[in-house]
């Protein structure tokens, strides 16, 4: 018989070698909401609060270590984000991972992830909702002073990345994964029992991440890690500190060591690395098209080297248009299209660049939008009262320039509002409105990434053809809008624009997707419309194994019918 004494020995030994409490219950999820967007009046205490950490933020540059293992690793190799509002502010210097860190680092994923998958899916999703509640409080005004400083945002736009939208990905995903796990197989035969089992991918995720929005870098790499799956994260360049501080509050949270290596590097070199490794399982991007399609072609040269066939999930470019009805709320069109086009710069994805308006609606339409246009004030982050910033850094100051500067060169072209730029202190370009008559002009058909709107002005009678000329000038299909009060246009340009956006608006701005109300993600160039922000997303990092069971031997091998 044993003696109390040894039974406690060996059931502490068995607690540290890693037996878990059984789920003793099926658990109900809180209920997941929006995360309330806060206003940052003039005189509120939350816009006190948050430009005190903007100051404090903004005081001395930071420094960024790699993140690898649950530890703080120096390469040496070290470079800089700079405040693109303010260019001779350096906010962080960051070190750059070499082929011996990020060997260093895809070992230790797959080491952590033998744990971490095998971790009831209650304990990845508290750490996540733990995530969330801190970024939505006690870290919230730090995360967004980052990103304002880092990536010239203003409060406003802030406030929408890298609060509200990285905390309502991290919840959305927690009440995805609860959906996703309970979905099992609706038959079971006499004296069997089906299941479906959700198994994270074999090997490890490579989350890319741009540098217009901080929740996209954290959902990048917190959808696959809850799913189970561990994950290399290189953030941009233009977001480094953004994204560290935010993977600081997932570690917070209690993301085990290993399951997301926070990587910052040159891009060309560590993902040329990382696709060369059989255990690559899954690309998991947000970026430019070209870089998208580069990578496929990497991976699809390395498809020998792989163990399993690597998920490659991209959301990527657009060129997102405005479609004016004559019908339309000129006013309500004009508002929509000055944000939608205008809000941080046009550095968004979703951003509206092209606009197509009816000659009967030109002349009032054309007024408002040049005096709003014109109206806008635009300056550092730390003047709560700009509409706009800067652009992130000189490369987009130069490619954004010089399509302005092709506009004024060009006879079809007329520059109606903006055309002005300096980087004297930061990288500012007025917002920018080219009327043309050409509406297959180089402005109307590439992504600028950029504060500049192409307007084409159409006889009313072409409604339709210019329906046609909508979803044949560019090869994106990321976002767009109708604006109209009559409602056969609508239903008319919904139908004939289906592929031309994975995000349809009717009488909203093509931006501003809100997870949980429009999952985001366009088709065609624009990328594989995975939607992140729904479950979709989340079914891409997994690989479901079928379970059968069966309750009673088996007599005989014969059929019926042999008998
Ligand atoms: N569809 C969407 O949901 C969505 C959302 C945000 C941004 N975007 C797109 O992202 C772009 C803007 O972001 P960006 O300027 O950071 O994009 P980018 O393509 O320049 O960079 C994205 C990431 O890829 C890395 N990268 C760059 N070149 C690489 C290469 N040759 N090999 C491997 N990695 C490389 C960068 O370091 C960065 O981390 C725009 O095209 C925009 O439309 C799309
Ligand atoms: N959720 C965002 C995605 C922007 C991409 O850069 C929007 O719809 O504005």
């Amino acid at each position: 018989m044993l003696r109390a004494s040894t039974i406690t020995k060996s059931l502490r030994r068995a607690y540290h070698s890693g037996i878990r409490v059984p789920q003793l219950a099926t658990f109900k999820l809180p209920e997941i909401a929006n995360e309330p967007t806060l206003n940052y009046p003039p005189g509120s205490r939350e816009q006190e609060e948050l430009m005190a950490a903007v100051e404090e933020l903004g005081s001395k540059t930071h420094h960024v270590p790699l993140i690898i293992n649950g530890k703080e690793v120096r390469t040496g190799n070290v470079s800089e984000q700079r405040n693109p509002g303010q260019k001779s502010q350096v906010l962080c210097t960051y070190e750059n991972a070499g082929p011996a860190e990020i060997e260093q680092a895809i070992e230790g994923s797959l080491i952590a992830k033998s744990k971490w998958e095998a971790m009831p899916i209650y304990d990845r999703q508290a750490i996540f909702l733990r995530a969330a509640d801190l970024l939505a409080g006690k870290h919230r005004y730090k995360v967004m002073a980052s990103a304002m400083l880092g990536q010239g945002k203003n409060i406003w736009q802030a406030e929408i990345d890298a609060a509200t939208e990285a905390v309502d990905f991290l919840r959305f995903n927690v009440k995805y994964a609860d959906e996703i796990y309970k979905v099992q197989p609706p038959c079971n035969a006499k004296n069997q029992w089906n299941r479906v089992e959700y198994r994270p991918l074999e090997g490890f995720v490579y989350a890319v991440s741009p540098f217009n929005f901080t929740a996209i870098g954290v959902n990048l790499a917190a959808a696959p890690a809850l799913m189970g799956n561990a994950v290399l994260w290189k953030p941009s360049n233009g977001a480094v500190l953004s994204n560290y501080l935010a993977n600081e509050v997932m570690r917070e949270a209690g993301v085990p060591d290993g399951v997301i290596q926070f990587v910052p590097g040159d891009a060309v070199e560590m993902t040329k690395q990382v696709f060369a490794h059989p255990e690559f399982a899954s690309l998991h991007f947000t970026g430019s098209t070209h870089v998208f399609k580069q990578m496929w072609k990497q991976i699809a040269q390395n498809i020998d080297v792989y163990k399993s066939y690597p998920r490659i999930v991209g959301e990527t470019g657009g060129k997102n248009y405005h479609l004016v009805h004559p019908s339309a709320d000129v006013a309500s069109a004009v508002n929509n299209t000055i944000r939608g086009a205008f809000e941080f710069q046009g550095q968004k994805c979703s951003a509206c660049s092209r606009l197509y308006v009816p000659e009967s609606l030109w002349p009032a339409f054309r007024e408002q939008l040049v005096r709003g246009v014109e109206s806008i004030k635009q300056g550092p982050v730390s003047d709560p009262t700009n509409f706009m910033g800067p652009v992130i850094n000189q490369a987009a100051f130069d490619k954004i320039t010089n399509y302005i500067e092709y506009a004024r060169n060009d006879e079809h072209c007329e520059i109606i509002a903006g055309g002005k730029y300096s980087d004297a202190e930061g990288f500012y370009i007025r917002p920018t409105v080219i009327e043309t008559r050409d509406p297959l002009t180089k402005t109307m058909k590439e992504e600028i990434f950029g504060p500049v709107l192409t307007a084409y002005v159409y006889p009313d009678a072409d409604f339709d053809k210019t329906i046609d000329l909508v979803g044949a000038t560019t090869p994106y299909g990321l976002t767009g809008a109708i604006f109209a009060q009559d409602r056969q246009a609508v239903a008319h340009a919904s139908a004939r624009l289906l592929h031309t956006a994975g995000n349809f608006y009717v009488n909203d701005k093509c931006t501003g997707a809100v997870v949980g109300q429009q999952p985001f993600g366009g088709s065609r160039a624009s990328g594989t419309n995975d939607k992140p922000g729904s479950a979709n997303l989340l079914h891409r990092f997994l690989s479901p194994r079928s379970v059968k069971e069966t309750m009673v031997p088996t007599t005989g091998f014969t059929y019926p019918s042999n008998q």
